[in-house]
């Protein structure tokens, strides 16, 4: 079995030159065939982690890792969530784009509509003028609410995309694939982009 690591480190690396994970930003990780993930550990420089960087985490709940001063993501109860309301996916990425935050402020209530672009085929919409929205959550300060609000949101309206901002924090995707995964979030940062550039142009 390859190990997911080097994908995830070349991924943080490639989104920190893109400044979407600045600093300590973000969080990525992967599944591992026994259920478990990798996920980044918290508070690590995005643009340098090695394979010490990573804690395991066992579908109990259980963590492994290189040392004991290791701590897993703060983020760490949305990757479990995700994995469980979306048990096909093999990676989620979580990335602190200024545009993100930007979108996430363009609307007041909790979807905001994403233009018809042919990017969103990418992101598995095959439809012709499609009407597609983005869920928006509540930037709690314990990240266990924001978890109970995606889970209660997601079990009762599924999400049309496999991504959800959360204001004035981020974005996350999930995804298939680790390659799916990065590209997703790429998509993702194109529509903010151009979404933004709109506003700025006026059109
Ligand atoms: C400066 S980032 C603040 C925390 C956060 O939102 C994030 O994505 C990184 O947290 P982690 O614990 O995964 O390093
Ligand atoms: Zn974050």
């Amino acid at each position: 079995m390859i190990d997911p690591r080097d994908e995830l480190i070349a991924a943080a690396s490639y989104f920190y030159s893109q400044r979407w994970m600045v600093g300590t930003a973000g969080n990525l990780s992967a599944r591992l065939p026994d259920g478990s993930f990798w996920i980044t550990a918290s508070g690590k420089s995005k643009g340098q982690l090695s394979w010490d960087d990573f804690v395991q985490i066992y579908p109990d709940g259980k963590l492994e890792s290189a040392n004991t001063d290791l701590k897993p993501s703060a983020e760490t109860a949305i990757h479990q969530l995700i994995y469980r309301l979306f048990p096909k996916s093999q990676a989620c990425y979580h990335v602190h784009s200024i545009e993100a935050n930007l979108v996430s402020n363009f609307v007041t209530n909790e979807v905001v509509l994403l233009p018809p672009l042919e990017m969103l085929k990418g992101l598995g919409v095959w439809e012709e003028n499609p009407i597609c929205e983005m869920p928006i959550f509540r930037n709690h300060l314990e990240v266990s609410r924001i978890a109970d609000d995606i889970q209660a949101r997601f079990e009762l309206n599924p999400p049309k995309i496999p991504a959800l901002l959360i204001r004035n924090h981020g974005v996350t995707v999930w995804a298939n694939s680790l390659e799916m995964a990065r590209n997703y979030i790429e998509l993702v940062e194109y529509i903010f982009c151009y979404m933004v550039n709109t506003r700025r142009i006026g059109i």
